[in-house]
């Protein structure tokens, strides 16, 4: 069999993960967490453990009308068997068995609306009788009640249960549902027994009933059997207080109203988890009336939604429930308060007038929060962040994160979901989730160009090639063939692109691309901006590794090569050789019949320079490329910096249309307004047509290499499409880091797989970060690894911050730093950020963090030995050892080893250190002491105890 996880199991017994790790560790097995895994044995043993705890229940009687009384008790397996089945009742029986408590209320009715409240208050109240009376009650119904107030909450929030119930409950309430019950059941007892049980099926079945009910609230014995089951619906009880008359109006309600509770289900889970036991009791049996008054008002969908949430910000306060009955106590009207306290959170219209004050009109504020069936829908495109979600749904976050971790899902509030898990969660809370798209491409300026309109334009050329094969000397070469150039020295390059005008009046634009591997991404990318690249050989080296990378990546692009092989005034250059191997790799050149052009050049001495040129012309003509050049302009960005003194500048190759100054654009994530653009000589111009570089300053941020760059309408449409991608982009990364924390990272850290260091690197350029992703990158080993979940080039700012702290990784910032408050944020979050301006030194340091994530090694540090000299037996502690220390010193919580003659007795903990009466923490070598060992008593007078540490020390890679 597979083995399980232990929140498989949880599920399965309907109980809390942390309450089922928690006595999974009790029974020495071996977890860490909900993802840790069981073997099928020790699944079952848990399983019958449990099962066979849980034939402890609770019994409740009624022993007044407002006191009930709990006493736990043991259940027979025949029982429980017998239980099922009541639980299994139809819907009809489920209704008979109900009714008898009805009946209780209907005595109560005599006091229609105080009867609710009475109840509730005597449920409450009774909390003192009943702690007199049966202190067992607080323990065993709290729970159950306790989550039940909370989920009232939850689900009133959600409001919509009234209307959604019907859905979500459906679903997941099935299960919710069946968990409470095994609850529940137990406290059932005597006449509720079987209406209990009942309750939970019914309450299942009836879900689907949701609005019917307004049945009253079922008096106390209700209450008793079904605060377990139905925690969530203390809530619904609260609103009966408040609705009494017509909670007396509909008997039947109360099936109904339960049913109605079925969103709760899925809040049942989670109460089951988490609720604390105390307020419980009081709500616990709130429960059950409350989905009978309310459902007399209920009437409205809305309205009944909006009492919910009342209620469960009563409920949330169900830690204030307590206060509540203080308050009633001190006010010695109990009704009043819970008048009172409606009123407070929104109390409906009926406890206003109950008061008869203008307080109820305060009360009516909460119905704003109540989201109508049509709101119940929450928008997102791509993914939405857990606190958005949240506010989206007018609930707490909290809840909503506390929610998720029952599902076993860790997450925080800013951590992404995508669409299908925001539509899990949303459901959870009676709301859907819709996915809605951006039309981003009806914004940018669509053009359709007719051939009248399309000119000719210059080709783009890219330089490719090995490491030292001539690159940069053939480029400077070509500058000097410029024409227009004035200057001795050629072409001042000022950006990554530049174009040379010809004899002919013909012209190239050259991209410089650096020759580094760790820039090969860059490459790639300038392929798609490339109409043809100049792939330099070096004739007397002939093709090498770099040089098959760049064919490749021209390749993979599409785009023609034309071999310019170098050096061919060195004495040993072997063109023929060069051609050979370019054939080889699918390159034949033209003087063996191919269609591949080469030229024989020195970038040297300038030989075959101008052919070359001549060439790429041709090359040009063949590929017709042509542009219109009368539309907004359209590029890509082939560098981007964050200049001093004009902020962010890249250099732009606009590939069609004309680039204007006052230009307004949207570029990757950010948008802009062409201040300024400068030529490829650093000279200022006004347009830039196809083909041409320009550096442009106006950008909001610093864009990508790569980035496409859009001319639009006006500066709003590019903000609305700039802010629309940011946000794409930011659910995307925090998405894909979402589903790694979700779906793997617990699963690794329980099975010791791979760790990694993850990392967001920023840099001033783009080619500094892309060399340090790429060091990075070959960073650690099979045991750990470096993951650069996001990299880019400029200032670190909040979002960086953010989606470290999302992620749990370390911000490195290469000649950049933190903006504004980022450094707060950064503290607040605890984000830890490092800045550089040397490469090796990031690396070293990474290294170095890296080393401390290894799995660390264990080292034994003996601190001291004591020499027992006498043994006293102490009542549930043990053999306690008077000893006296003589070498170095003791510490509670150390280990030890009980050595006999030298030999090792037992190998255990401290569990106790005294000093006389005094339990200390330490004890110097020169006094004496008791000692007591971790489940450990035979201890002889004469023995000696070694007592020792344990220090990890860090692995190196
Ligand atoms: N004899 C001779 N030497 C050349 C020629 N072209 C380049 N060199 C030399 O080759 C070496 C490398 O030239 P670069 O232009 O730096 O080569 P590169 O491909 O740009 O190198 P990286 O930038 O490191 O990728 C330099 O010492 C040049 O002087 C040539 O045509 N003839």
């Amino acid at each position: 069999m597979a083995k399980m996880r232990v929140y498989e199991l949880a599920k399965e017994l309907k109980i809390d993960n942390r309450d089922l790790i928690r006595q999974l560790i009790e029974m020495g097995l071996d977890v860490r967490n909900h993802m840790s895994a069981l073997s099928p044995e020790d699944a079952q043993m848990v399983r019958d453990k449990l099962k066979a705890e849980r034939n402890e229940v609770v019994e409740e009687k009624r022993v007044t009308t407002q006191v009930i009384r709990r006493r736990r008790k043991k259940v027979d397996t025949a029982e429980e068997a017998a239980a099922p089945e009541a639980e299994e009742l139809s819907p009809e029986e489920t209704a008979e068995l109900e009714e008898p408590e009805t009946l209780p209320t209907d005595e109560a009715p005599a006091q229609p609306e105080p009867a609710a409240e009475v109840q509730v208050s005597a449920e409450s109240e009774p909390a003192p009788t009943a702690e007199a009376a049966a202190p067992a009650e607080p323990e065993p119904a709290p729970g159950p009640k306790a989550e039940a107030r909370i989920e009232p909450e939850p689900e009133p929030e959600p409001e919509p249960e009234p209307e959604p119930k019907p859905e979500p409950e459906p679903e997941p309430e099935p299960e919710p549902a069946p968990a409470p019950k095994p609850e529940p059941k137990p406290t059932p007892e005597p006449e509720p027994a079987p209406a209990p049980q009942k309750e939970p099926t019914s309450v299942a079945e009836a879900k689907p009933v949701p609005e019917p009910e307004p049945e009253p609230e079922p008096k106390p014995q209700k209450a008793a059997a079904e605060p377990k089951e139905t925690p969530e619906r203390p809530k619904p009880q609260k609103a009966k207080p408040v609705r009494p008359k017509r909670a007396v109006e509909d008997a039947p309600a109360r099936i109904i109203s339960k049913p109605t509770t079925p969103v709760p289900p899925m809040g049942d889970r989670w109460r089951e988890d988490s609720r604390p036991a105390p307020p419980a009791a009081r709500r616990g049996p709130r429960p059950v009336p409350p989905s009978a008054p309310p459902v007399g008002e209920v009437p409205p969908p809305d309205k009944s939604d909006g009492r919910p949430s009342r209620r469960r910000k009563k409920g949330k306060k169900g830690t204030q429930v307590p206060s509540d009955d203080v308050l009633m106590r001190k006010a010695g009207s109990k009704r009043k308060e819970i008048l009172d306290r409606d009123a407070l959170y929104g109390g409906r219209p009926s406890r206003g007038r109950r008061r008869g004050g203008g307080t109820v009109k305060k009360s009516l504020k909460t119905e704003l929060t109540t989201p109508k069936a049509i709101k119940r829908r929450v928008k997102v495109t791509e993914a939405i962040t857990v606190g958005d979600l949240a506010k989206r749904m007018g609930v707490k976050a909290a809840e909503v994160v506390g929610r998720m971790m029952k599902m076993g899902m860790m997450v925080t509030l800013n951590q992404s979901l995508d669409t299908d898990d925001a539509g899990i969660v949303a459901s959870e809370f009676g709301f859907e989730i819709e996915r809605v798209g951006f039309e981003e491409e009806g914004l940018l300026a669509a053009h359709e160009d007719s051939p009248e309109e399309m000119e000719t334009r210059p080709p783009v050329v890219t330089i490719m090639g090995h490491v030292d094969h001539g690159k940069t000397s053939l480029l400077d070469s070509i500058r000097h063939a410029d024409v227009v150039s004035g200057e001795a020295g050629g072409i001042t390059q000022h950006i990554g692109a530049y174009d040379v005008h010809l004899p002919n009046g013909g012209q190239v634009v050259f991209l410089d691309t650096p020759g580094h591997e760790a820039f090969t991404q860059m490459r790639a990318r300038g392929s798609q901006v490339t109409d043809v690249v100049v792939l330099v050989v070096a004739a007397d080296d002939g093709i090498m590794e770099q040089t098959k990378e760049a064919i490749s990546h021209s390749k993979a692009a599409g785009v023609p090569i034309v071999v310019a092989i170098n050096k061919i005034d060195k004495p040993g250059a072997d063109p023929e050789r060069v051609r050979r191997e370019l054939s080889e790799r699918g390159l034949v050149s033209e003087s063996w019949g191919g269609d591949t052009i080469t030229v024989e050049v020195s970038a040297k001495t300038g030989q075959g320079v101008e052919e070359l040129l001549e060439m790429l012309q041709l090359q040009s003509e063949v590929l017709e490329l042509t542009a219109n050049p009368n539309k907004p302009a359209r590029g890509h960005v082939l560098e981007a910096r964050l200049d001093k003194g004009r902020g962010p500048v890249g250099t732009v190759l606009v590939q069609e249309g004309t680039l204007k100054a006052g230009d307004s654009f949207v570029c990757g994530t950010f948008a802009g307004k062409v201040r300024s653009m400068l030529d490829d000589r650093g000279k200022p111009v006004d347009l830039a047509g196809p083909s041409i570089p320009v550096e442009v300053q106006g950008f909001g941020g610093v864009p990508e290499a790569g980035d496409e760059f859009s001319v639009v309408d006006s500066e709003k449409v590019a903000r609305q499409i700039a802010d629309h991608r940011a946000m794409k982009k930011r659910e995307a990364e925090l998405s894909a880091k979402t589903k790694t924390s979700l779906e793997g990272f617990f699963e690794k850290m329980a099975e010791g797989e791979v760790q990694e260091l993850k990392l967001v690197v920023k840099a001033d350029v783009q080619g500094s970060v892309e060399a340090l992703v790429e060091a990075l990158g070959k960073l650690g080993n099979d045991q750990v690894k470096v993951n650069v979940i996001h990299a880019a080039t400029g200032a670190i700012n909040e979002s960086d911050v953010m989606l470290a702290s999302t992620s749990d990784a370390i911000v490195i910032g290469f000649n950049v730093r933190p903006m504004g408050k980022v450094s707060e944020t950064a503290e607040a979050e605890r984000v830890d950020i490092r800045t550089y301006e040397v490469i090796y030194q990031v690396l070293d340091e990474v290294t170095a963090a890296l080393t401390g994530m290894l799995a660390p090694e264990f080292k034994e540090e003996v601190i001291g030995r004591v020499e027992v000299r006498d043994t006293f037996g102490v009542p549930k502690v043990g053999t306690v050892a008077g000893s006296y220390v003589t070498e170095g010193h003791v510490e509670r919580g150390a280990h030890v080893r009980l050595l006999r003659e030298g030999v090792v007795i037992a190998n255990t903990k401290v569990s106790s250190l005294r000093r006389f009466k005094d339990d200390v923490k330490e004890v110097a070598q020169g006094f004496e002491c008791g000692v007591g060992l971790e489940n450990y008593n035979d201890i002889k007078v004469g023995d000696e105890i070694e007592f020792y540490v344990i220090h990890e020390v860090a692995a190196e890679l």
